[in-house]
């Protein structure tokens, strides 16, 4: 992915119609299949400028395939008066410094940290060794197991990352499954079983944080079970994937 910055210099009497004028770009920009997304922003010290970010799939799919494409004519048409007020227009490529701040709580602070994860897993666990599914499946697990998957959820949800510190991380994990040709109904009971621990611990039940744990763990038992088929060759080292929100951000009543 590549970044795109162009900064114009707009006069405050073409504020207004300079804005309509995106308004209408951004209908062919955002059908565009090379653009990620885009974001026109206002000086709020100098009013006269503005800086439009886009970020591109990559600048040769912008150069080539945007400009060359279907809904270049349309865009260009929208803006081909403002051309000339443009001060700066580069392809930017990210480095490895970013991230998100902490306006929006973590997952695993939502949930109620280290401590609630290790109360759902103890769970979580006393109910897979009694299963007659999936339960020899772990007849021979690491007294620590539940400890262990508590802290790989923690890291996954925005906790610290002690999965990855004290455990070996991603690879520690994958290899765990490797083989163990984890059946779909297995994996099914895996999922019931935990929504089950999440519901008796006390989890927070609203539709926001529910949907996002719910979607890692569909995901996560989707890989363990792809993971562990006979003559699965996943990749060997990986970061420990970190959850978020998705669409629906935490709720935060008004009143
Ligand atoms: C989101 C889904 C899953 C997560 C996050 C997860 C997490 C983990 C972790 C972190 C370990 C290694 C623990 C350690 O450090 O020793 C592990 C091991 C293991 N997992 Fe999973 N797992 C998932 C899905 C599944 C499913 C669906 C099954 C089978 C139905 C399964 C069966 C096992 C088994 C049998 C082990 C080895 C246990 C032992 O003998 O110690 N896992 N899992």
């Amino acid at each position: 992915m590549i970044v795109e910055y162009i900064r114009y210099r707009i006069d405050q009497q073409d504020a207004e119609e300079f804005e309509a004028a995106y308004e209408r770009a951004a209908v062919p920009l955002a059908a565009a299949p090379q653009c990620v997304d885009y974001e026109l922003s206002r000086c709020v010290d100098e009013p006269e400028w503005y800086i439009l970010r886009i970020t591109w799939t990559s600048a040769e799919d912008h150069l080539q395939g945007f400009r060359a494409g279907e809904h270049f004519g349309a865009f260009f048409s929208a803006i081909k008066p403002y051309v000339r007020q443009i001060e700066e227009m580069r392809h930017y490529e990210r480095t490895a410094v970013r991230g998100t701040g902490s306006s929006v709580p973590s997952l695993y602070d939502w949930a109620g940290g280290t401590e609630a994860f290790e109360r759902l897993t103890e769970t979580f666990y006393e109910q897979v060794l009694k299963d007659d599914l999936i339960g020899p499946l772990f007849a021979h697990m690491d007294p620590g197991h539940p400890r262990y998957v508590a802290m790989w959820l923690a890291e996954v949800f925005g906790g610290p990352s002690r999965y990855t510190d004290e455990r070996g991380g991603y690879h520690h994990m994958l290899v765990q499954h490797l083989g163990k040709a984890i059946t779909e109904p297995q994996r099914r009971r895996w999922v019931n079983l935990l929504m089950d621990a999440a519901d008796v611990v006390g989890l927070p039940a609203d539709p926001e944080f529910r949907a996002a744990f719910a979607s890692y763990i569909e995901w996560g038992t989707r890989l363990a079970f792809a993971n562990s088929q006979p003559g699965a060759r996943p990749p060997r080292q990986a970061p420990v994937p970190r959850w978020g929100w998705g669409v629906a951000p935490p709720y935060f009543p008004t009143s």
